[in-house]
């Protein structure tokens, strides 16, 4: 492929929240054309119609879902479905020949009775699952290049791992004693409505929710168990919190042997160095929602205790950015060999 030549992509699930932001943070990339947009509820639309902000930014109908169609028109496609759709839908794109990245749950979890534990419905082909690379750029991105088929993480994943992972493999903290504290905004549950994100519900309110039973523990435990080569299971709380977007994860783990804070300082440092989206806070500084929100950034802030031996990492996304879309076309990146950080340069907005 020429240097300066672009590659075709396709987006299925293009009106949803995260098809929506892949339109925003790809018409900003410079080698790529978005060349389908697709949905199966508004197909021959106009997409401005439903999405006036993007008048004059994309000036195309919205496709029907047709797999022939999409060879036709793009190299690579997004899925940002529900979970379950992608289950069948993947496999025929990549037998067209299509390269993917998928949004969803449904190629993360390698063990399938694992996954319809967790996300209560059939799992996917195992051969399909086996060829997924699982995207969490900053940790596995050198797998993904020149791959096929990429699995986005999800969004709690993103922040919780990235802010445990240099210390689980450094071996600083006890895997058993993790203990994982996040919240999100709604935006997070999709632009489906019902009745916990309504406005009245939500407005002025703080809620928990799955505890004990939500799908990212089995995907937070994959990579841990993965990454220390021992079973590592979490306590892992969701909470809905009333903005539109940001995640927050807090983090608590014993400390093991002797370092000090600014060691662990200086640990994810050295382990983040020359990646462009991850950014660690001086000690006693710590990370809010806003000053990653629209950007690709993950903010980290850490603090040992030595009165209880324990060490607290905050780390904050914006759910459809890095924990979704953004994260997505850093993939993209990755795979076809271009800078990390292409079309990606976005400032947060603030305030
Ligand atoms: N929102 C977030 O913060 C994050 C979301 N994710 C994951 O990304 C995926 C997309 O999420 P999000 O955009 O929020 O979800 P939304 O509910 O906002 O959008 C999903 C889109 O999928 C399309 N769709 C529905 N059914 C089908 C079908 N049978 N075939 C093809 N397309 C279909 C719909 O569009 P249409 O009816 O027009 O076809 C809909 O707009 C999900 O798997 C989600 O879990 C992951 C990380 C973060
Ligand atoms: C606020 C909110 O409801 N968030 C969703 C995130 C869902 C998601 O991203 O799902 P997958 O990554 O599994 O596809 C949740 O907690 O279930």
């Amino acid at each position: 492929m020429a240097l300066d030549s672009k590659i075709r992509v396709a987006i299925v699930g293009s009106t949803g929240y995260g098809g929506v932001e892949l339109i925003r943070l790809l018409q900003g990339h410079p080698r790529v054309d978005i060349t389908s947009v697709i949905s199966t509820s508004s197909a021959g639309v106009p997409i401005s119609k439903g999405f006036p902000h993007l008048t004059n930014i994309i000036n195309q109908d919205l496709d029907g879902l047709d797999i022939q169609s999409i060879a036709q028109k793009a190299d690579v496609v997004f899925t940002a479905t529900p979970s379950g759709i992608s289950t069948p839908l993947v496999p025929q794109l990549l037998q067209a020949g299509l390269k993917v990245i998928d949004l969803s749950g449904d190629f993360r979890i390698k063990d399938g009775a694992t996954y319809e534990h967790w996300y209560k419905h059939p799992a996917a082909d195992p051969r399909y699952v086996e060829q997924a690379v699982y995207g969490l750029s900053e940790v596995f991105g050198e797998e993904v290049l020149g791959k096929d088929f990429i699995s986005n993480p999800g969004c709690f994943p993103t922040a919780t791992l990235l802010g445990l992972v240099p210390a689980i493999i450094a071996g600083w903290i006890d895997p058993s004693s993790i203990i994982i504290d996040a919240k999100s905004g709604v935006s997070g549950s999709g632009r489906g409505t019902s009745l916990t994100v309504h406005y009245a519900e939500i407005n002025e309110n703080l809620r928990a929710y799955k505890v004990n039973r939500h799908q990212h523990i089995p995907e937070i435990e994959q990579v841990l168990s993965e990454l220390t080569g021992e079973k590592v299971t979490v306590t892992f709380t969701t909470h809905l919190t009333p903005m539109t977007r940001g995640i927050m994860s807090t983090m608590y783990a014993k400390v093991i042997g002797e370092h000090s804070q600014a060691d662990f300082v200086d640990l994810y440092r050295q382990y983040y160095e020359g990646r462009p989206f991850v950014r660690v806070r001086d000690t006693g500084e710590w990370p809010a929602t806003k000053e990653v929100t629209g950007s690709n950034f993950c903010d980290m802030g850490l603090l040992v205790d030595d009165r209880t031996g324990r060490i607290t990492i905050i780390s904050v996304i914006d759910n459809i950015v890095k924990g979704a879309s953004g994260q997505a076309i850093q993939n993209l990146n990755l795979m076809m060999g271009w800078e990390e950080d292409l079309g990606l340069g976005y400032t947060p907005v603030y305030p």
